[in-house]
């Protein structure tokens, strides 16, 4: 049985294994279909093609620059810490080369023993001093290194956290804004590790120039042997970064899968059914083929890598050894002496070990580089799509809510059909309207899009005179208190499950109280172990798990408190018992009273017979309008609908 999500659950084939440009070839088997994002993925690929040499050379300034902004950002003090003290230990390492060379030099000298160990004595002096004053620059770098990479963490993992919660809802449900999310959220420790990548870079890069300037002034030759003797090492780190990075993004969609699956098997939500259906095994036998699946891509990646290092090492051996023959050879032919063979050999290990961790690290750090880099397009993806700020006046008292010819399609719906198809209707206000109609006609659909959640293809929202396109988003949304079919659950007390109806107002008692007693709660809190100071989420010590009409209650209160002047409820009593019903229909009504908008979903068409008006949808249009009483005159849609229900009653009093 497939799972829907199009997750992996075969090992790639042996054509993908051999392909390099696997990206592609994953994604479509992924997805079963060929890729239509035009965010974020395909960047990713001409991202992973970047990681070439020349690339990285180009970008190896701006590399630097950002992790120090990123480090400048976090912490101002620990970042020039690092950086003098890395820079400084640079230098010490060029001092102490040249006091090495000057060590030899005397050493080897003509004169007896005795005056060449005093005349070596200042240049072993210095050598001492430079290196002690390198060995405190780096414990003082790493102190400041230790505070950064917290700091960095939690300020890039902040962005990220803001810039999600700030898009506008058609962005959350966008698959492939979600994968940029996906994908981003690794950016974060990336920013972090590059931090001490930078540093490192930086103090090979001091050392590395000291050591080559050394070896170009004892022999023109050297360096070039130095040169030979690392690139098989470069190209090694690069092609296996290249790969991993390239991987990562065929099976980022895959992980989170396999995370999914992992998370349901351990959710109380899901532990039931998981227990009565015995859903646990077929979970977990996916779980089992997505994980092998993802284990059988390591596998081919660390063959790979260990064939790549392989090569590089032969390459390396032969030019270590041309190397170290070209300086018996210069030896031999006395166009060397033996105190600059000797700083020479020196300088070549200190020079190849810094230009090798150079390599390294400036490979890991273009490839965090990357990640960062993604986060930096979600970031731009997210600024795109943020809910916009500011925008004209709403009426502080409208009269009228209007929906103009209004249609509306679902972002990438496959549907033919518009869920909501050129609708004209009023919501007045201080009153309560019912929106009635069958399942999937349109009604959730519409309160979106009065919230702002959504924006019309066509057509206008009015509020009185201003239409609402152009509104400030957020006066729209104070105005508003919704509780959804499917609202959330916080796992946090029951006073908070309240209070976040608006968390900005003070919490005061007398406001959470009033909220308790209209959203008739009172009995549900007075049962709770620790009254409103109860944790609702079982799975935590101390925690109370709610019935579902108990939850409802709660979800009323959260609205009430919320005090927004048109408040939306949608199927509030669908997990009620028949008794607790009536009384949530009386307690709208009573707020409906006291000024409030109403306006009220619901599939129990007799609590309806209250309402000032009700719109009846079918199919996405609107069919209906007008107040119970005439439509049920009228003799239409919601006459029928109102006629199934009494037979229904009807039925069942004659049947009992
Ligand atoms: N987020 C979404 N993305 C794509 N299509 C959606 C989404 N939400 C709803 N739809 C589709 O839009 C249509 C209208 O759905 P809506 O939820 O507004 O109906 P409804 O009248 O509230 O139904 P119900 O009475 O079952 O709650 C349906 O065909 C549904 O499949």
């Amino acid at each position: 049985m497939r799972l829907g999500w199009g997750a992996r659950t075969t090992a790639p084939t042996a054509q993908e294994k051999a392909s390099t440009d696997a990206t592609s070839d994953s994604e479509r088997l992924l997805f079963g279909g060929p890729l239509r994002y035009d965010t974020g993925w395909a960047k990713h690929e001409e991202a992973a093609l970047e990681l070439d040499f020349r690339a990285m050379v180009r970008r190896f300034p701006a590399l630097i620059a950002s992790s120090l902004r990123l480090a400048w950002g976090a912490d101002r003090q620990a970042a020039r810490v690092m950086v003098s003290a890395e820079l400084g230990r640079g230098l010490a390492q060029a001092v102490s080369l040249l006091a090495v060379n000057s060590v030899l030099g005397r050493l080897m000298g003509d004169a007896p023993m005795e005056e060449r160990l005093r005349q070596a004595v200042p240049a072993l002096i210095t050598v001492a001093c430079v290196l002690s004053v390198s060995a405190l620059l780096r414990s003082a770098s790493l102190y400041a290194t230790g505070r950064l990479e917290p700091k960095v963490e939690r300020v890039a993992t902040e962005q990220y956290l803001e810039r999600a919660a700030s898009v506008e809802l058609a962005a959350i449900e966008d698959d492939a804004f979600h994968k940029l999310l996906d994908t981003a959220q690794y950016g974060a420790a990336s920013a972090r590790r590059m931090v001490s990548l930078a540093t490192r870079v930086m103090n090979a890069g001091i050392s590395l120039v000291a050591a080559a300037g050394v070896l170009t002034v004892l022999h023109p030759l050297l360096l070039p042997l130095l040169v030979t003797m690392t690139l098989p090492s470069a190209w090694s780190a690069l092609t296996n970064a290249r790969r991993r990075y390239r991987s990562f993004h065929a099976w980022v969609q895959h992980a989170r899968a396999g995370r999914l699956l992992s998370s349901l098997l351990t959710e109380a939500r899901a532990a039931p059914e998981i227990r009565v259906h015995g859903v646990g095994p077929f979970l977990l036998r996916h779980f089992r083929a997505m994980s092998q699946s993802a284990e059988t891509e390591q596998t081919r990646l660390a063959r790979l890598a260990a064939g790549t290092s392989l090569v590089a090492a032969a390459w390396t051996g032969i030019a270590t050894a041309a190397a170290y023959t070209t300086l018996g050879a210069l030896l031999l032919t006395g166009a060397m002496s033996l105190a600059v063979a000797g700083t020479a050999v020196i300088a070549i290990r200190t020079g190849s070990a810094n230009l090798n961790t150079l390599v390294l690290e400036v490979t890991e750090l273009h490839e965090n580089a990357l990640f960062v880099g993604d986060l930096e397009r979600m970031h731009k993806e997210a600024s795109n799509r943020t809910v916009p700020v500011g925008g004209t006046e709403l009426p502080a008292e409208p009269r009228e809510i209007r929906f103009e010819k209004v249609t509306f399609r679902y972002p990438k719906s496959a549907k033919e059909r518009p869920a909501l198809d050129d609708i004209t209707l009023s919501i007045p206000m201080g009153k309560i309207i019912a929106l009635v109609g069958e399942n999937g006609s349109g009604k959730t659909t519409l309160v979106k899009l009065l919230a702002g959640l959504y924006a019309p293809q066509q057509g206008t929202i009015w509020w009185d005179d201003v239409d609402t396109a152009g509104a400030d988003r957020q006066q729209l949304a104070e105005r508003i208190a919704m509780l959804a079919q499917d609202f959330k659950r916080w796992p946090f007390t029951a006073k908070v499950n309240i209070a976040i109806g608006r968390p900005s107002a003070e919490l005061t008692e007398e406001r959470l109280a009033r909220s308790v007693g209209e959203a008739g709660a009172g009995e549900v809190v007075a049962d709770l172990p620790h009254g409103l100071e109860t944790l609702l989420v079982r799975v935590f010590t101390g925690g109370h798990e709610l019935s579902g009409g108990q939850w409802q209650r709660l979800g009323i209160a959260r609205a009430a408190y919320r005090r927004g002047g048109i408040l939306i409820v949608d199927e509030p009593t669908a997990a009620l018992d028949a008794r607790a019903e009536l009384e949530v229909f009386d307690r709208i009504r009573a707020l409906a009273g006291s000024g409030q908008t109403v306006i009220l979903i619901t599939h129990r068409l007799a609590s309806v017979r209250h309402a000032d008006l009700v719109h009846v949808l079918q199919g996405g249009r609107l069919v209906e309008s007008g107040s119970p009483q005439e439509l049920l005159d009228s003799g239409g849609v919601y006459a029928e609908l109102y006629g199934l229900q009494a037979q229904q009653f009807a039925r069942d009093a004659v049947t009992e």
